[in-house]
């Protein structure tokens, strides 16, 4: 497989360090590993679906003015009452049309913004309320992720959509999850998770669900170490046998900065890194839970240094009125990034997925790599078009 190529600072000898600009980081090819299917509708489509089957707890009508609340209540620097307001969505998300409706859209937004291939993930257990079983849900929202896709090819774009089937960590139907998720196997959906409120929900409250699925080499990751540190992240790896962390961003906390700049990793941390873990980090959403203070000190900086196989996502795009564009514009600004490096991050994560490898490679090398190299020689020659003009203004 290919190489993790060069750490921030080392940059290609081709492309000097240029700071990509929004047009180029959107049509950027990008890899999602971690959204939520609940945490990303349109605000206009929330309201909709909130007339069409009367649920009328919705804290505003207007679709703007809604987009704008969930940002605002979702900036609440707890992850307890981030989730809180996923009432609305799920609420609105209980019938087949809703859940085909959700799906498809999940599935045009991402191909408009250049996401070529994503998991997205949601609890079949939350959509239940209106009568529908838990085969059904899955079905609905297979078939809207199915459409979304065929929509989005006619509109001339590409993306593969992926599900991972979520298990509630405070409730206790994860087994059954855990089944469902390996019945659908190969027709749709790629594999598992445990989200939801951390402290005080150990993922080991779940493991007869992770040894199920292990005993059929199935895959899944768990949401570890966000609002609560390293023995969430520990469990989840040593216990549970997690292959990615939802987040685990706070395995930060085994990483020493020494004043001279040096870097020790504890035993934990370095577990990570050298088994190549890959980390679902996602900034914005950990900037509103109170994980991190400010994109410039987001963890993500030392870890991608670090070399760990760190991965950008969105994790609730309206709770955090974000994209993967806009996630990648912000880390640009705070990092200075560049294309080698979004391709970097774009590469870890499709590495990183839960379909088969010679499926992965062949995203990486006829996908992701020359999308990147299109957009580098575009602005090299642009460079070369703005230097002669220059050159000729000047003489
Ligand atoms: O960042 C997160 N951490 C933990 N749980 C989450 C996060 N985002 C969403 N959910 C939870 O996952 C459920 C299924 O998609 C959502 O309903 C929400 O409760
Ligand atoms: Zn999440």
């Amino acid at each position: 497989m290919t190489s993790e190529t060069a750490p921030t600072g080392t940059v290609s000898a081709s492309v000097p360090g240029h700071v990509p600009t929004p047009d180029q980081i959107r049509r950027a090819p990008k890899v999602l590993l971690h959204d939520h299917l609940d945490g990303g509708l349109r605000p206009g489509t929330v309201v909709e679906l909130a007339q069409d089957s009367r649920y009328s707890e919705l804290p505003e009508t207007d679709p703007g003015k809604l987009g704008i609340w969930f940002r605002e209540a979702a900036d609440s620097g707890s992850l307890e009452r981030y989730l809180e307001t996923f009432r609305h969505t799920v609420g609105v998300m209980q019938t087949r049309q809703a859940l085909v409706r959700v799906a498809r859209e999940c599935a045009e937004d991402l191909a408009e913004d250049g996401v070529v291939y994503a998991e997205v993930r949601y609890a079949p257990e939350q959509h239940l309320e209106a009568g529908l079983s838990l085969e059904e849900v899955v079905e609905a929202v297979n078939e809207g992720f199915r459409e979304g896709e065929r929509l989005a090819r006619e509109a001339g774009r590409r993306i593969r959509v992926g599900a991972l089937l979520t298990a509630m960590r405070h409730a206790a139907r994860s087994l059954e999850i855990a089944e469902l998720a390996n019945r659908h196997r190969d027709f749709g959906v790629v594999g598992f998770d445990i989200a939801g409120a951390e402290a005080g929900y150990p993922p080991t409250r779940h493991l007869d669900a992770f040894e199920y699925l292990k005993r059929e080499n199935n895959h899944f990751t768990i949401h570890a170490g966000e609002a609560f540190g390293l023995p969430s992240i520990w469990q989840a790896l040593q216990w549970c046998g997690a292959d990615r962390l939802g987040h685990g961003v706070r395995i930060i906390d085994d990483i020493e900065v020494r004043e001279d700049g040096s870097v020790r990793l504890g035993r934990l941390a370095s577990y990570v890194r050298d088994k190549r873990i890959p980390l679902e980090l996602c900034p914005s959403s950990n900037l509103q839970t109170g994980a991190a203070p400010s994109y410039a000190e987001h963890p993500i900086g030392l870890l991608r240094r670090l070399h760990f196989r760190a991965t950008v996502n969105t994790d609730n795009r309206l709770m955090s009125h974000t994209s993967m564009s806009q996630e990648f514009e912000r880390l640009a600004d705070a990092f200075g990034y560049t294309l080698d490096d979004l391709q970097w991050f774009s590469v870890n994560a499709m590495k990183s997925a839960f379909i088969p490898f010679d499926e992965r490679l062949a995203m990486i090398n006829d996908v992701i790599k020359p999308g990147y190299a299109e957009l580098k020689s575009e602005w090299l020659f642009q460079q070369t078009a703005s230097t002669r003009a220059s050159e000729g203004s000047a003489g």
